[in-house]
């Protein structure tokens, strides 16, 4: 897959709920290495915009490609997670009961044989090797033959951030990752999801702001299912329709 140009792109899409269209002829791209950053008041299609692009909702209408030119479009969940997007959604899916190092395990790109299998089957050295990476990046490394479900709440998110990384996504959707963190957590997470942007296109739905403006480069806002802003941190606060939107629902500001 070529590594310039935009690696998701959603044309005209449209989503409808009995008449409510959730997405409303939605326009959006994201390129190569972008790490962007999706906002919008409550019921703005911010969701059902992932749900979309990792084939959980199809659309009555409009286009979605990713990379060059792979039309998503009716195409199955699991078809869709091996085209290479991953999807981080916001109640981590861990196994409670297993270690660490067994959940990163588990969720290495191999052929699926089941749990018990693969736990009782040796890790080659390169699955050894990528899981100590992963560690790495996810701060967990003194972790690794700790119990999943001991793990404070923010440690399992970076875990299952983990999980989604070993399946070497090219696109990575991550669904308001920082909700229930402490400050420490949620930099720390800033600090994650940025250094990942090296190697994956990120794309995070947020609706902390003081976390967004750590992270943002460019950031899209949704309304009613389609984008009424996109840019800067900056822009997208000084934007008048921005404002209106949020007035007297949560504050674009911190
Ligand atoms: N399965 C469904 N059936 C009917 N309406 C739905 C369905 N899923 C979502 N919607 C509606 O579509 C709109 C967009 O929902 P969505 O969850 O994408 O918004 P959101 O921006 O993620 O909101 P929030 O910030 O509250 O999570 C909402 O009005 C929601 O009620």
């Amino acid at each position: 897959m070529s590594e310039r140009g935009s690696i998701i792109y959603l044309e005209g899409v449209t989503v409808d709920y009995d008449g409510f269209k959730a997405l409303n002829s939605l326009n959006f791209i994201v390129n190569f290495n972008e790490l962007r950053v999706v906002i919008g008041p409550n019921g703005a299609g911010k969701t059902t915009l992932l749900d979309v692009i990792c084939g959980k909702v199809k659309p009555a209408a409009g286009r979605v490609i990713f990379g060059k030119d792979t039309d998503l479009i009716g195409k199955r969940e699991d078809d869709i997670v091996k085209l290479g997007i991953g999807r981080k959604f916001q109640a981590p899916s861990i196994y409670a009961n297993l270690t660490v190092w067994e959940n990163l395990d588990l969720s290495l790109k191999r052929p699926s044989k089941g749990v018990f299998h693969t736990l009782l089957s040796q890790s080659t050295r390169e699955e050894q090797a990528r899981i100590h990476e992963a560690l790495a990046t996810i701060s967990l490394e003194g972790f690794s033959r700790t119990r999943a479900g001991s793990l404070s709440h923010g440690q399992k998110q970076w875990l299952e951030i983990g999980m989604v990384i070993l399946q070497d996504p090219s696109l990575l959707l991550v669904d308001e990752p920082v909700a229930g963190m402490t400050d420490k957590e949620t930099e720390q997470t800033g600090i994650l999801l940025q250094s990942l942007a090296a190697r994956h296109a990120i794309i995070v739905i947020e609706h902390d702001m003081e976390f967004v403006r750590q992270i943002a480069r460019i950031v899209t806002v949704l309304h009613e299912g389609t984008v009424i802003c996109e840019g800067t941190v900056e822009k997208v606060q000084g934007d008048a329709r921005v404002r209106e939107i949020y007035l007297g629902r949560q504050k674009v500001h911190a």
